[in-house]
């Protein structure tokens, strides 16, 4: 399968690495929102910057190349992308996180926060780990997680950045730490203990995988769809 890598930074390097292993040929790599025409590609993969994803993704819809996002950081517009892919008859994938094992935490999550909404003595919060280079917060991955909270406990309709405790609200605290690929913990604390769940990322090949475990899903598709539907899982 021919590869657009819309984006060649940390991720886009160590996707064509794992793709290149697995047959694929990368025919562009694109730090730049022009100078390169997508027609050229079977499928892209988009991990830029939040302000060119937007831009990036409705491109490939424009000339019906299926598309992989993994930019987090412009969700406001998402809502746009999904009408425009719907028009325009494309394929999409976004996934604020590809790795197999975050994706099984998603799960885990939503399934321990519907146990917990019975128990009121305990409340939520979460902490997410970045390396100090990464330009949104919190995480779209400590988003998700948040949204699946929200989903499944009673008590949580939204979510903040920042420790403070507030009625209600999901408080997520952000740190940037050297080095650091991705680490997320839950905490759900009470006066007489605490439960938590943690995913460490040990390094950026379990997201790159992901994707190109994606891209490879969506070929001769059209619609939407989630990494849950790539991997059969929830
Ligand atoms: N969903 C997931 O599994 C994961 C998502 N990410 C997200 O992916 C994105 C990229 O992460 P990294 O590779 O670590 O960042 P990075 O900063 O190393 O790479 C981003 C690249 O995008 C380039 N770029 C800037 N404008 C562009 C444009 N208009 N078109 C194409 N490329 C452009 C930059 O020059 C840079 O090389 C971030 O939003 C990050 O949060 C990162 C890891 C996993
Ligand atoms: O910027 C990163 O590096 C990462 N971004 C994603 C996110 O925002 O959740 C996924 C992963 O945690 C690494």
């Amino acid at each position: 399968m021919k590869i657009a890598l819309l984006g060649y930074g940390k991720m886009g390097k160590t996707i064509e690495k794992i793709a290149i292993d697995r047959g694929h040929e990368i025919v562009i790599k694109t730090s730049d929102e022009d100078g390169y025409d997508i027609t050229k590609a079977d499928v892209a993969i988009d991990f830029s910057v939040p302000n060119a994803a937007f831009f990036n993704i409705v491109n490939c819809f424009k000339h019906q190349v299926p598309v992989i996002s993994g930019t987090t950081g412009w969700l406001d517009n998402y809502n746009k992308a999904i009408a425009i892919c719907e028009e325009e008859k494309g394929a999409f994938i976004y996934a604020s996180n590809f790795s197999l094992g975050v994706n099984i935490f998603f799960e885990l999550n939503n399934y321990l926060a519907k146990m917990m909404g019975q128990l009121k003595q305990y409340e939520v919060s979460m902490e997410e780990i970045h390396h100090t280079q990464k330009l949104d917060a919190p995480s779209g991955t400590a988003i998700s997680l948040a949204e699946g909270i929200i989903k499944e406990h009673p008590e949580y309709t939204n979510w903040k950045l920042g420790n403070e405790e507030t009625n209600k609200t999901i408080p997520i605290t952000a740190k940037r730490i050297e080095n650091v690929p991705g680490t997320h913990r839950i905490d759900y604390g009470s006066h007489t203990d605490t439960i938590s769940i943690t995913h460490t990322a040990h390094n950026r090949e379990g997201f790159a995988l992901g994707a190109v475990i994606a891209a490879e899903w969506i070929l001769g598709k059209t619609g939407v769809f989630a990494m849950k539907d790539v991997l059969n899982i929830g």
